[in-house]
Order: structure tokens, then sequence, then C-alpha cells
């Protein structure tokens, strides 16, 4: 089991699936120039089931699988199948931008998914190129409906965004309530070299509730799972669906952080905020290499494990890491 000296466990990894995106978001990664890794950096999907062992055998309970664009990788879905074959009662999870989703929800469900959490910044499909560079929100929405038409529950992520997409409150509150889905505002946060995040364009977690207050009555809901997200959620009295915010850099949850990332090139990150990485996949490609060399590697990286509001704080809330959002996977 891994327990810091703040007294946080990990329960939870963030697999990051590849780097490679079929969109250009402005929050998350760089906008003229970039450099995907090297295929022969990436790990495999064998590398990867295998350091879901490691995770299982030092406690983690949870596994996100990310990016980048999950959905970008081949053979992304019979991956999570034989996880969830190898491990039937692991909460495997996925955070996609729902653009390659629409006609996999049936092959998803029988590889063992039944929650999906789907990126939509916006309910206007001009915007949502002006966003993401791709004119693909009918992909989105067609996904989104096609994950509800199947059985799959639906929690929509949107980057709250000053000046972009702060006049769609309404509509997204009508959309949570029509669809009976989670809709939870991210505050923007300072990610990655060239990261466009400013004053101007951050919209803080408060404002955003106290608008929507305004809208409808809310009622907070208490997350009980150990395993939950940083969000805090909200349901809207007399209907179904829910509001929620990720508070990331206005209030931040550091003391109850319960996870570790794993980048797609096999690095190890105790905390989005630090680019202090852990070579998992050195270890991994040496062929003497044990269960144990990869439990000692974890349980360095936790020792080490910081309260990244901190670093936020010492960067005065500028860019707060070099590596993208898209390189780490959220
Ligand atoms: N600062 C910070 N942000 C996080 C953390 N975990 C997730 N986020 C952000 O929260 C947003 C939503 O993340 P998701 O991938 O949907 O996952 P989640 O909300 O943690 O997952 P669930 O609650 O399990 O659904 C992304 O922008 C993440 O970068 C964290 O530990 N620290
Ligand atoms: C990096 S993406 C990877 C998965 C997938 N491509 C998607 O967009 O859902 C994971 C999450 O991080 C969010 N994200 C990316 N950059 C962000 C930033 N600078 N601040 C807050 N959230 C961000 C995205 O909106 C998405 O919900
Ligand atoms: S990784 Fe996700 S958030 Fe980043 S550019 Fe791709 S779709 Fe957008
Ligand atoms: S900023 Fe770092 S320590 Fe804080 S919750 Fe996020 S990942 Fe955990």
């Amino acid at each position: 089991m891994l327990i810091d000296s703040h007294g946080r466990k990990v329960s939870y990894l963030r697999l990051s699936i590849t780097d490679r995106c079929n969109l250009r978001c402005l929050y998350c990664r760089p906008q003229d120039e970039w450099t995907f890794i090297p295929h022969e950096q990436i790990l495999s999907f064998e590398e990867m089931a295998e350091l879901v062992d490691v995770a299982r055998q030092a406690g983690v309970e949870k596994v996100r699988l990310t990016g980048g664009e999950p959905f970008a990788r081949k053979d992304f879905i019979p991956f999570v199948g034989r996880l969830h074959v190898k491990y039937p009662d692991l909460d495997l999870r996925i955070t996609t931008n729902g653009t390659l989703l629409a006609d996999r929800v049936d092959e998803l469900r029988e590889a063992g998914i039944s929650c999906l959490n789907i990126s939509l910044d916006t309910l206007q499909r001009k915007k949502f190129e002006e966003i993401t560079k791709i004119d693909a929100y009918d992909q989105v929405r067609a996904g989104i409906d096609a994950c509800l038409k199947g059985g799959l529950r639906v929690k929509v992520n949107v980057v709250a965004l000053k000046g972009i997409n702060d006049d769609e409150l309404p509509g997204f509150v009508d959309f949570a309530r029509d669809n009976g889905v989670d809709v939870r505002f991210i505050e923007f946060m300072p990610i990655g070299y060239q990261s466009r995040w400013s004053r101007d364009n951050y919209w803080p977690a408060e404002e955003i509730i106290s608008k929507v207050e305004k809208l409808v009555p809310l009622e907070e809901v208490l997350v009980a799972s150990r395993n939950s997200g940083p969000a805090r959620m909200y349901g809207i009295s007399g209907g179904s669906g829910r509001i929620g915010v990720i508070s990331a850099v206005s209030n931040h949850f550091c003391e109850s952080c319960n996870r570790f990332r794993v980048t797609s090139d096999g690095k190890l990150r105790t905390c989005l905020f630090s680019d202090r990485e852990y070579d998992v996949r050195s270890i991994l490609r040496d062929p003497g290499h044990t269960m144990q060399d990869m439990l000692d590697l974890f349980a360095r990286a936790n020792a080490e494990k910081p309260m990244g509001y901190r670093l936020l704080q010492e960067r005065e809330h500028n860019q707060v890491c070099d590596r993208t959002m898209t390189a780490i996977g959220g």
C-alpha cells in the first residue's frame, strides 16, 4: 500500500495511452508547433498491462485510461477488454474527446466499460471548431447520444474559459437536465510550455456555481467513494442531471489526492503539476527486472509526492510545468 508523509493513499492510476490526438484544443497543447513522442518510446500494450499488474499489487483499485486521444490508438478497445478480463473487479474508466466513439459503443460495453468522461466545451458547432481547430462537433454529439442510447453513463467535461464559453451556462444546465448527465466545469490550469492560460481567460469555480444558482436551485451532493475524482457535484433540484466544478486552481484538493499518473512513454508522475518524473519504461524494458523493482520505484516516487498547489503558488499561477496536458493525460 502506498501512503505518503501527508497520509495520502494511492488508489487510482491515470494511464495515458498515447500523446497523439486528432484535436488541438487551445488550452491543452501548443497550436502551431509540436512533436509527438517517437513510436519506439511509447509503451506497448503488453508493457501497459504489466504496469497495471504492478499498480494492482501496490493497492490501485481504479485505472483511468486517457491521452492524447485514447481511441486514436489502434487496438485500444481490445486492450481495454483484456484488462477487464484479467481484473474484473478493477474500476476501469476512460476519458475521451468523443470524436471516435459513435459506432463503438457496443464494443466498449462488451469490453467492460459502463461509464465515459467525454470532453465538450461548447454546445455551438462553430465555437467548437474555434476551440479545437477541427470541425468535429457533430461527431462528439453523436458519440454522447450513442453512449446514452447504449446505456453507458456519461460525464461531460467542460474547460471553463472566460470570454469563450462563459455565456453558455443556461445551455449546459439544460443539457445536464435533459440528458440526465453530469456536466463538470474544470478550471483552466496553466499547464505545459506555451500555455495560453491568463487572468483574462481564467473562470473560477465559485463564480460558475453562483451563476448556476441564479438559474436553478442546486443541492451539493457528497461523493462517498474513496476512489472518486476531485469534482464537487451539485444536483439540479426537481430534475435529473448534475452540475459540478473541478477547482484545481482556486480551491485545491491536494490533501485528498489519491492518484499516480503514467505517461504513454512510461514516465511516472506523482503530481499533475510537477515535472519530476520516474522512469518506469527503463525498468519494464530491462530483461532482468522483477515486480519488486517496479514496486520499489513506486514507493520511492510516492515518498517524494508533493502538494501540487504549492508548486502553483510558487509560480504565481504562471505555467506550472513544461509537459503539455496532451502528453500527461490530464
Ligand atoms: N489538479 C488536478 N487536476 C486533476 C486531477 N485529476 C483530474 N484532474 C483534472 O480534472 C479534469 C477531469 O478529469 P477526468 O479525466 O475526467 O477524471 P476525474 O474527474 O478525475 O475522474 P472521475 O471523478 O473518476 O470521473 C481534467 O482536466 C484533469 O486534468 C488531480 O489530481 N489534480
Ligand atoms: C488531456 S485530455 C485527454 C483525454 C481526451 N483527449 C479528452 O479531451 O477528454 C483530459 C482532460 O483534460 C482536460 N484539460 C486539458 N487541458 C486542460 C487545462 N489546461 N486545464 C484544465 N483541463 C484541461 C480536457 O478537457 C480533458 O477533459
Ligand atoms: S488531448 Fe483532449 S484536451 Fe488535449 S487536444 Fe486532444 S482532445 Fe483536446
Ligand atoms: S495538483 Fe498534484 S497533488 Fe494536487 S491533487 Fe492534483 S495531482 Fe494531486
